[in-house]
């Protein structure tokens, strides 16, 4: 079954057409990539995606729900979690801290018990700070849980980022271009990381990438995107080797 169904989507700006017609089906597990010229319209399906921009025409449906027209904050609850293509960590954060903030979208406390700092605000900020090293480690970062975040190298904070929106616990976790400033020691370190979240988290991927040996390496499916529509679509082996693509995305 579908985890996310996308039908017709469309968005314009102004006289310009970011969108266009856009569908997708993307399978509960699926690790499926999103890829296309500069201004293509990627980080736009992203926006759409997460409530950043409400769509013109079209639906989105996440595990059955209609989420079109909710807020990204009642969208992140209904399970689709993202990263940026410029990082936007809390750097005044510790690291540890930066992914506690993910997890606090679903604390049970009242506001008041924080207030009053309650046995059960300590309790559960117990049990987050528990699970935040946890997900640290994950991606080895447990080491640097009380590092300012503006102090990790650069492919770490990457890194963080994923595991602040895993803690937010989506069901779709949508990263915007992962790779981008990386090198490729970093890279192949990514690509592994991705597939492991998925596996172990039993989540569904999207991303937007411009890295071709990231997306060959570990998408299942793509949609090539050209002028805010699809230009095809299908497994990479048959996607990056159509013609039409390599005319309009490679340039070769
Ligand atoms: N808020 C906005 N207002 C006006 N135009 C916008 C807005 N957001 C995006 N656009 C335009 O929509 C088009 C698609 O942009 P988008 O950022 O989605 O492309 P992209 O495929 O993500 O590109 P890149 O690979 O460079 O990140 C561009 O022409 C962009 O200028």
């Amino acid at each position: 079954m579908a985890l996310l169904e996308v039908k017709n989507l469309g968005i314009s700006f102004g006289g310009l057409r970011a969108v266009d017609d856009f569908n997708v089906n993307i399978n509960k597990g699926q690790l499926y990539g999103l890829i296309g010229p500069n201004g293509a319209g990627k980080t736009t399906i992203f926006n759409l995606l997460t409530g950043v921009y409400k769509p013109t025409d079209g639906s989105i449906i996440l595990d059955g729900e209609n989420i079109v027209g909710k807020k990204p904050a009642q969208i992140n609850m209904a399970g689709i979690g993202r990263t940026f293509q410029n990082i936007r960590l809390f750097k005044k954060l510790s690291v540890l801290d930066n992914v506690k903030v993910g997890l606090h979208n679903h604390s049970k406390y009242s506001t008041l018990a924080g207030i009053l700092r309650s046995p059960s605000y300590f309790r559960e900020e117990k049990q987050m700070d528990e699970k935040a090293m946890e997900l640290l480690a994950v991606f080895d970062l447990d080491k640097e849980a009380h590092f300012l975040a503006s102090n990790l190298p650069y492919g770490k904070q990457r890194k963080l980022e994923i595991a602040r929106a895993l803690a937010t616990k989506p069901k779709l976790l949508l990263l915007d271009e992962p790779a981008a400033g990386m090198n490729p020691n970093e890279t192949a370190e990514l690509m592994d990381t991705i597939k492991l979240i998925r596996d172990k988290f039993d989540i569904t991927i999207l991303l937007i990438e411009h890295d071709m040996k990231l997306v060959a390496g570990i998408c299942e499916q793509i949609t090539v995107l050209n002028f805010g529509t699809e230009l095809a679509s299908g497994t990479p082996e048959v996607v990056l080797n159509d013609p039409k693509v390599i005319t309009a995305y490679l340039g070769e």
